[in-house]
């Protein structure tokens, strides 16, 4: 079934966003480095504070590596944060120990004029995808991301994250200048990610955590628009660019989103029933959907679960991957146990 890529590594996940059907299937997981990892609780300790790791290219490129290591996924990814970009266009952003993440709020016109992006100021994350990929094995696909303009916007109008995400929405739908946000957004995305894929990211994903915050009118234009002007731009700076769109809580839209916004792989979370996914959204990869809550409870409630995914997506260019990030308290033998049932 492969085609493979020629000139390139086979690289079994960019495979998938190639064109291939991959049996069994590439595995990786969101959040996949982090803290349920031994190996990343130790190392944390070596920064001062969250962004100062990130920022700093050892502790993460270790940290990228170290689930490739002890798990051997098919892909990497960076280790970085959505909340770089607002940093390196000028906001104040920190992470409260234990609290998430900080930021002075934008709420006017005034504020966003003021935000400029210094991509100097993230030299260190693309060195890290340097190292990382010149560390990485060659058939491991290095991915890199960034946050979509509506996720970051809403943690930048907000400061912090929020369940409703009621300021954002407000100025939203205010239709007064909430768009130049949005702009401002589009082009730090474009040049964040041609700057990670230029330093040897294979795809880069586009996580828009808080998608499912809008209505139907709200999701096309500030979720579905903004995307589709990133991946036009991204394509056309860097031929060849492989995108996975990760649109959480889109519902009924996801198939929107597939054909108007142009990415080569689809995310899906949780909540879609991966059945009506196969008929209903045509000509991308798909990615998903295991809950994250399935694998902290582990047993074989775990295993019936990866094999019904496995079922449903026989045939179809599919990343297996987790419906959202990868839960803190997860027992590190319950990802052994997934890694092997989905290649066993
Ligand atoms: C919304 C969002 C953020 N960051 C991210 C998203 C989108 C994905 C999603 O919906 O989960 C994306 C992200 N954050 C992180 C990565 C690294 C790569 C990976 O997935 O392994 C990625 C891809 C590391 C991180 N980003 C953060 C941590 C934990 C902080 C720490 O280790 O001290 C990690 C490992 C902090 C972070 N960063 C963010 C929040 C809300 C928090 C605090 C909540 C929490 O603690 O989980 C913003």
């Amino acid at each position: 079934m492969r085609e493979g890529n020629p000139g390139k590594p086979d690289r079994a996940l960019l495979g998938v966003l190639n064109g291939d059907v991959i049996e069994p299937p590439p595995i990786w997981m969101m959040r996949q480095a982090g803290r349920y990892l031994p190996e990343y609780r130790e190392i944390r300790k070596r920064a001062p504070n969250f962004l100062g790791f990130c920022f700093d290219p050892d502790l993460a490129t270790e940290a990228t590596l170290q689930p490739i290591r002890r798990y051997g996924f098919d892909a990497a990814i960076l280790f970085s944060d959505i909340l770089t970009v607002p940093h390196a266009l000028g906001s104040n952003v920190w992470f409260a120990e234990g609290e998430g993440p900080r930021l002075d709020p934008v709420r006017d016109t005034a504020a966003v004029e003021a935000l400029r992006f210094d991509p100097a100021k993230l030299a260190a994350v693309y060195e890290t995808v340097r190292r990382v990929r010149r560390d990485l094995p060659a058939q491991t696909t290095l991915l890199g991301f960034a946050g979509a303009p509506w996720t970051v916007a809403a943690y930048m109008v907000e400061g912090s994250g929020s369940r409703d995400w009621v300021e954002t929405k407000r100025w939203a739908y205010a239709n007064t200048g909430f768009d130049r946000l949005i702009d401002r957004l589009v082009d730090a995305t474009v040049e964040h990610l041609a700057l990670q894929l230029e330093a040897g990211a294979d795809a880069v994903q586009i996580f828009d955590s808080w998608a499912g915050a809008l209505d139907p009118a709200g999701f096309e234009k500030f979720v579905i628009e903004p995307t589709q002007r990133i991946v036009g731009r991204l394509k056309d700076r860097v031929p060849g660019a492989r995108i996975i769109g990760f649109p959480r809580q889109a519902g009924a839209l996801y198939p929107r989103y597939a054909d108007a916004t142009g990415v080569d792989g689809l995310s899906l979370d949780t909540s879609v029933p991966l059945n009506w996914a196969v008929g209903a959204i045509k000509n991308v990869a798909l990615q998903g959907n295991l809950d994250p809550l399935r694998l902290l409870a582990g047993g074989t409630s775990l295993d019936a679960a990866i094999d019904a995914i496995r079922q449903a997506m026989r045939g179809r260019r599919f990343i297996f991957n987790l419906g959202h990030g990868v839960l803190p308290p997860t027992p590190i033998e319950h990802v052994a146990q997934l890694v092997e049932r989905v290649r066993g």
